[in-house]
């Protein structure tokens, strides 16, 4: 079960972003090279554990949720929608701030709703700073929020997405330390 990630994830080299113990893995950062086998073994398994027919889109965010959304859009014709980090404008545009672990900024989201039925879908949930950002203004847009779904997991961060009622789906979460990178479980093996 998403044995090309858990290996890969093991032997990912770890560097300082300030005192935040920064991880680089071919899903989270593009870098080394993506395997599309290993974006077929995730996507494949985001597959079995949740409910894509209700979906109207697959939402995710710049740049590295792109990769598996887009895998998930080609395998079943549902649209993706991209949350992007700059403005365009657009009647309707919402803007919203995301601050990580290392990083912060703003974000911008195009092309929903009120009613639209989404999933999100992210390469990594960490702080959690990103996706609560995101899931306030969706909620307050009025867009039903189906599922969100990251392939890594790392720290107590998604806990605070519970406040809001959202319980994310995370396949793999690990412990970054000095010493690397340690998984720490797989969705459904709990
Ligand atoms: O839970 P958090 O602490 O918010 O961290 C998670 C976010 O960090 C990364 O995005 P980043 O802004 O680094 O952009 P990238 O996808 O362009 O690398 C990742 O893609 C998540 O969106
Ligand atoms: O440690 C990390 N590595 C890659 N992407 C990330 N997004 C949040 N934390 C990380």
């Amino acid at each position: 079960m998403l044995e090309k990630l858990k290996t890969s994830l093991i032997n990912s080299p770890m560097i300082k972003r300030g005192e935040y113990n920064y991880f680089i893995h071919p899903i989270s950062d593009g870098v080394p090279s993506i395997d599309p086998h290993m974006v077929e073994e995730i996507a494949e398994y985001i597959l079995q554990i949740t409910d894509i027919k209700k979906v109207d889109t697959i939402l995710t965010i710049e740049a590295m949720g792109i990769p598996v959304a887009n895998a998930l859009s080609m395998k079943t014709g549902i649209p993706l929608t991209i949350v992007r980090k700059r403005p365009y404008f657009l009647e309707g545009e919402v803007e919203l701030s995301q601050r990580t672990g290392y990083s912060k900024g703003a974000l911008y989201i195009n092309g929903l709703k009120k009613g639209d039925r989404v999933i999100i879908v992210d390469d990594v949930i960490s702080t959690g700073g990103t996706l609560m950002a995101l899931v306030k203004a969706l909620k307050t847009m009025g867009v039903e929020i189906l599922d969100v779904i990251s392939v890594i997991g790392r720290g107590n961060g998604y806990l605070q997405l519970k406040e809001l009622g959202v319980e994310p789906k995370i396949l793999v979460t690990i412990d970054v330390s000095e010493k690397g990178v340690e998984i720490k479980n797989v969705f459904g093996n709990e």
